[in-house]
């Protein structure tokens, strides 16, 4: 980390993120980015299933249904499933960026205990960019999508390549995934930039 800021607020010559002329239009649902995805993945039993939609400018919205798999306290939500729901749902961000990036940096705030069967109602901005790097915040309120909030953060991610993910991904899931039209589509849609 020595020589790299930990801020997360973006830095005074950053620009404002500007909304793909080709991303999805505000409602629409976004889908799955990998159909294994721990987060958003429809073909993972073990994960949050997380469905995200496209919101107004470079936002998105999502909701996850908090299940007994997902406990840490006796019918409390685990912390760390509450931070993937937070990044998945920042993550989702760049189907309207339209860039590819991961997580460098997510601070969380845990405000307030969620029970299991909670639908969580998240929602993500980017906030500004420099260079490769995309700040973001997100929150997850509970009781409704005006309802209080219970979980927040703010995040640093960093473009990347695809070149990313097939030099540092295991060769069985990376074949799989190249072997799949739809994926590569998926993959090709986020390379795309204006
Ligand atoms: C098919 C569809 C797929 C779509 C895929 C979508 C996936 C979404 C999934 C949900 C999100 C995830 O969980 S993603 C998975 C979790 N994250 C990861 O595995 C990332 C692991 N980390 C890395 O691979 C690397 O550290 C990178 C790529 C983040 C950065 O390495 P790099 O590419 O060499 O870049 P580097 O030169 O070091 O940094 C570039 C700039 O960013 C800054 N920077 C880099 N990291 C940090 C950091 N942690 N904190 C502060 N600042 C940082 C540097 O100071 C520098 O600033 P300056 O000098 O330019 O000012």
């Amino acid at each position: 980390m020595s020589g790299r800021t930990t801020a997360l607020t973006p830095p005074e010559d950053a620009v404002p993120p500007v909304r793909h002329p080709d991303a999805p239009a505000p409602g629409e649902p976004l889908g799955s980015h990998y159909d294994q995805c721990f987060g958003c993945g429809e073909e993972q039993p073990h994960g949050l299933r997380l469905a995200a939609t496209a919101g107004e400018g470079v936002s998105v919205t999502a909701t996850f249904t908090v299940r007994p798999a997902h406990q840490g306290a006796p019918g409390l939500a685990h912390g760390g499933v509450l931070a993937t729901a937070l990044d998945e749902t920042l993550g989702a961000l760049q189907w309207l960026l339209r860039v590819i990036a991961v997580t460098g940096r997510l601070e969380t705030d845990f405000v307030r205990p969620v029970p299991v069967g909670t639908e969580l109602h998240l929602e993500a901005r980017v906030t500004g960019v420099h260079g490769r790097k995309i700040y973001s915040t997100a929150t997850g309120r509970i009781g409704g999508p005006d309802g209080p909030v219970a979980v927040r953060a703010d995040a640093l991610f960093i473009e990347v390549a695809i070149d990313h993910f097939i030099d540092n991904g295991r060769p069985e899931e990376i074949n799989a995934a190249l072997a799949d039209p739809d994926q590569v589509r998926v993959a090709r849609a986020f390379e795309v930039n204006p």
